[in-house]
């Protein structure tokens, strides 16, 4: 589904994209992701494509609030029910209980939102946005207010409901668990979308430094273009020079930024002979669930992202002597665009 919203106020936005599948809105703090949804909705004022004209009850849309506004003093199933107040009090109930089905919650159809857990009250926002059969579900951070497991549990949830229905999504969030999991990912920057396209490809290739920090592309570096002999290019940084893959569009003594992701930094064993070692001493070692986070302070400080069995092994403690390894092809190259804003937005 196409879409293409332009509105003044409360801010300015003037957006188009895809909604695919489970559509990602991803995008800084008031970039204009929560406005962008009430638009579509026809709660604020827009003019746009689809359903521009239309009064917001005839929007075959299912809007889902931040933090779900379940009335408190209505059951889930009242809940459920309440945009179905067209219906015959019968009708109401049965299609509110099949909704209720639908998200596995009709067996607590019965109980108010404060004897919920988050996710249950999450699911019941859901099958309320399911109601009345939109033909497009907007949801707005429908993770964020969750600890992690309920997370993993609602977005997998979200994911099946999006497949056994077919009714497309468009979640707006930070959370880059849920942004890496959607079918398609947009990414809103100052009310504009500056990138759209498959998740794992904005994860890889962001077209900005602001996209690419979104994207937790830690490490970024800026270079020089030092030479460029296809189908390789060596950049120069503080840390010697690097090789990368050659882009179309470099030339030589050209500024760029380079990044790396941290979990794509390699610790040893390297197959020799390898370009691109860089050698550091490890500080500020952090767990992160399964995973270690570190930062190698050397000629460039590059944050590092390894499994716990894998710092485990290599006995890594901070102050550890390191020697890592950038693969040429995890390396990403961006222009130094600073119409993006990017540099200062850190
Ligand atoms: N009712 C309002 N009155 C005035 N300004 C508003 C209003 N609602 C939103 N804004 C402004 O519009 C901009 C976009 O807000 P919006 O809530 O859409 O951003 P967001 O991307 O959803 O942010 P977050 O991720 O923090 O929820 C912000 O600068 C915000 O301050």
């Amino acid at each position: 589904m196409e879409i293409a919203y332009t509105l003044e106020r409360p801010t300015r936005i003037n957006a188009r994209l895809t909604v695919r599948g489970l559509t990602v809105l991803l995008g800084p703090s008031g970039s204009g992701k929560t406005t962008l949804l009430k638009a579509i909705a026809g709660l604020l004022p827009a003019r746009g494509h689809p359903y521009a004209g239309l009064p917001p009850e005839r929007r075959p849309v299912g809007y889902m609030p931040q933090h779900y506004a379940l009335f408190p003093h209505l059951t889930a199933l009242e809940n459920v029910a309440f945009p179905l107040a067209h219906l015959p009090k019968s009708q109401r109930q049965a299609r509110a209980l099949e909704r209720l089905e639908q998200v596995g919650l009709a067996a607590l159809a019965e109980r108010y939102p404060h004897e919920l857990s988050g996710g249950q009250q999450q699911r019941v926002a859901l099958a309320r946005a399911l109601a009345r059969e939109p033909e497009l579900l907007l949801l707005d951070e429908p993770t964020s207010a969750l600890d992690l497991p309920t997370r993993e549990e609602v977005l997998t949830h979200l994911l099946q409901v999006v497949h056994t229905t077919g009714i497309p999504a468009l979640v707006a969030t930070h959370d880059p668990f849920l942004a890496q999991a959607s079918h398609h990912l947009a990414v809103l920057v100052q009310g504009r979308i500056v990138q759209e396209g498959p998740a794992e490809e904005v994860y890889a290739r962001p077209a900005t430094l602001t996209v690419a920090r979104l994207v937790g592309m830690t490490n970024l570096f800026p270079a020089r273009v030092r030479s460029i002999t296809p189908p390789w290019a060596w950049i120069d940084t503080p840390a010697g020079p690097l090789q990368v893959a050659a882009l179309p569009w470099l030339t030589p003594g050209q500024t760029v930024y380079w990044g790396i992701r941290p979990e794509e930094v390699q610790v040893a064993p390297f197959a020799s002979p390898t370009p691109n070692r860089l050698r550091g001493r490890l500080a500020h070692l952090t767990r992160q669930g399964l995973f270690i986070k570190a930062r190698l302070d050397g000629a460039v400080e590059l944050e590092l992202l390894l499994p716990r069995r894998a710092a485990d092994h290599l006995h890594l403690t901070p102050g550890t002597e390191l020697e890592v390894t950038l693969e040429p092809r995890y390396i990403h190259l961006l222009p130094s665009d600073f119409s993006s804003g990017a540099p200062s937005s850190s």
